[in-house]
């Protein structure tokens, strides 16, 4: 499903009307203690297209997921997904309705085989009971349909061989595959992924990133939070930039990414960088590091370090992940 025309229905800018949002947002406001974690005046998601959120660590944009997909309570604010007020919506309900979430840290049962976990897809968020999820005798008709549903989206997710194996058993990238095709259970049509790459094995990325591809294809509209700008610039078709709650740019992957604000936010000051360029975010690095006023390689060196180190942390993490498949964080 190729769409040419503009996404922006206005000049592309923090806050831009889309010519055909699924998602509206207006003023939705969340403080914890005195930090306004979450200040957002306006944002609309577009449809049948991929949007990235991205901003440096504590911007907010996970608990903007939260707020939108109704796992936290905003302080102010209206939001609605095709049309539908969400305020005051619980979670499996808005699944129910068609806008799922992934999250950073998956929380798939590890105590569950991974069929198990895909048929509590299909129950857990549509407000069914666990238990009638669990036993099919009691659970009747829909399971045949259900079961079969789940082991297609197995082999489309290259986890059918690992059908009965206990979710605890997964590498961390599996997981994250488990979790997304689980989310899918409800055939939705908004995907919110936190995250997606974080503690994925380089070995896995690619598939990664054609699932994601392949949700817009079947149709569907993906917004997805990361840290890893390869990924940003390879398959978004919009990008969100969020510093210190707000959304402060918003735009084309190879128009927001050279911003000078965006750069600014994530790195504190007015580089001459392209942030999808890992090459260039590093030449910076090494060339901070040998000038005698740059914080670069202090323990204030803060966010240029964060964002450097994100990709290969999330590496290591994964390699360790995959190595240790008990890891508790991840079960
Ligand atoms: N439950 C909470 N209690 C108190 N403060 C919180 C809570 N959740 C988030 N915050 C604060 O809200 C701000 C935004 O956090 P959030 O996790 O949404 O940022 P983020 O952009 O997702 O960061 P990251 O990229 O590191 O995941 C941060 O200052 C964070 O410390």
């Amino acid at each position: 499903m190729t769409d040419a025309r503009p996404i922006a229905a206005d000049e592309p800018g923090p806050g831009c009307r889309k010519r055909d949002p699924i998602l509206v947002a207006k003023n939705v406001t969340r403080l914890f203690g005195g930090v306004n974690a979450v200040d957002v005046e306006y944002l609309e998601i577009p449809r049948h297209q991929i949007t990235a959120l991205i901003g440096p660590n504590g911007a907010g944009k996970t608990t903007l997921f939260n707020l939108l997909t109704g796992f936290d309570i905003p302080q102010t604010g209206e939001w609605s997904f095709e049309g539908h007020s969400l305020a005051g919506v619980a979670s499996y309900k808005v699944a129910r309705m068609g806008m799922v979430r992934t999250f950073q840290l998956t929380k798939v049962m590890g105590k569950l085989t991974v069929i198990e976990n895909m048929r509590l897809g299909a129950t857990e968020q549509s407000g069914e009971n666990l238990f009638k999820a669990l036993f099919k005798k009691i659970w009747g008709p829909r399971e045949q349909e259900i079961t079969e549903q789940a082991e297609d989206l197995l082999v489309k997710f290259k986890l059918d061989a690992k059908r009965d194996d206990y979710a605890a058993s997964l590498s961390g990238g599996q997981r994250k595959l488990l979790e997304m095709a689980r989310a899918l259970m409800v055939r939705p049509k908004l995907v919110m992924l936190d995250e997606p790459m974080a503690g994925v094995n380089p070995a896995l990325t690619q598939s990664l990133l054609e699932h994601v591809k392949n949700l817009k294809a079947e149709g569907m509209t993906v917004l997805f939070v990361e840290h890893d700008m390869h990924m940003v610039r390879h398959i978004a078709d919009w990008v969100v930039v969020m510093a210190e709650g707000r959304i402060v740019a918003e735009g084309p992957p190879g128009v927001v990414m050279k911003d000078p604000a965006v750069i600014d936010a994530y790195l504190g000051a007015h580089h001459d960088v392209d942030l999808g360029d890992a090459e260039g975010v590093e030449a910076l690095a090494e060339e901070l590091a040998q000038d005698a006023e740059s914080v670069v390689g202090t323990d204030d060196e803060g966010v240029l370090r964060s964002h450097i180190s994100e990709h290969d942390s999330s590496r290591d993490e994964s390699r360790e992940a995959d190595q240790d498949p008990n890891r508790k964080d991840q079960a």
